[in-house]
């Protein structure tokens, strides 16, 4: 809901395509969305990296770690969730905008929450690519990194997603990656491919060919 009234959009002199020249490379979103121990940071975490290696500047924004900062006074009810979605999407557009791949990597538990991200995407024109990282709820509770799926089950955390909270999985994602059966070097490949052939990083490695120049 829009409360300021009274705003009027400042245009500026330098366009996103002066901004993507400057890069070398255009923005996009891979909006990773999966349950707490699906493997969301741990795939982020090796995607940055082998595009890093391409040569192509991306920035993961974790939902624990955004959690710390921007998204502080936010908990886990429905619309504190919707309210953490609601301003990672529009980060992740604003860092498309300055020709960065961000990777997010929140549960983002509801449909109309991914929609509301997609939406600001496509309206501005960046491309926004849901990547469902998938796995069985019993594997994501038998890794159980942090504990907490333990504890949920203890009745010592309430509403967690899985077990007492909703996952909606999304019906078309863009990218689907299994973790009980691929690895995350595997998935991060699956995502690059996925990338080039949508032309949004080139298939070789831009990385060696701006050294040799
Ligand atoms: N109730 C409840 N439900 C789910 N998750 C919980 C909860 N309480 C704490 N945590 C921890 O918070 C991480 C999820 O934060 P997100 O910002 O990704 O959640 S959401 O998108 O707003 O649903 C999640 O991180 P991941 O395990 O990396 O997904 C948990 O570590
Ligand atoms: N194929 C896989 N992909 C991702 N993580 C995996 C895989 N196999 C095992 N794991 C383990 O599962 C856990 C996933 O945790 P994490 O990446 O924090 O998930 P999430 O961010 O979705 O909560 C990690 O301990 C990771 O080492």
């Amino acid at each position: 809901m829009q409360k300021a009234t009274n705003i009027v959009w400042h245009e500026g002199e330098v366009t996103r395509e002066d901004r993507h020249k400057v890069l070398g490379q255009k923005g996009a979103t891979l909006w990773l969305t999966g349950l707490s121990g699906s493997g969301k940071s741990t795939v982020s975490v090796e995607l940055e990296k082998q595009l890093l290696m391409r040569g192509s500047l991306s920035y993961r924004l974790d939902g624990d770690n955004i959690r710390h900062g921007l998204n502080k006074n936010l908990g886990f009810s429905a619309e504190d969730r919707t309210e953490n979605i609601r301003r990672i999407g529009e980060v992740a557009k604003l860092m498309g905008d300055m020709g960065i791949i961000s990777m997010t990597a929140f549960i983002s538990p509801y449909i109309a929450d991914r929609k509301i991200a997609r939406d600001v995407h496509e309206a501005a024109k960046i491309p926004f690519i849901e990547v469902h990282i998938d796995c069985p709820l019993e594997v994501a509770e038998s890794r159980d990194p942090k504990g907490l799926y333990k504890k949920a089950r203890a009745g010592e955390i309430k509403n967690f997603t899985g077990i007492d909270d909703p996952y909606e999985a999304p019906v078309e994602p863009e990218v689907k990656i299994n973790t009980a059966e691929q690895s995350p070097e595997e998935a991060s490949k699956t995502i690059i491919a996925y990338l080039v052939k949508q032309g949004i990083i080139p298939e070789e490695n831009s990385g060696e060919e701006k050294k040799e120049e």
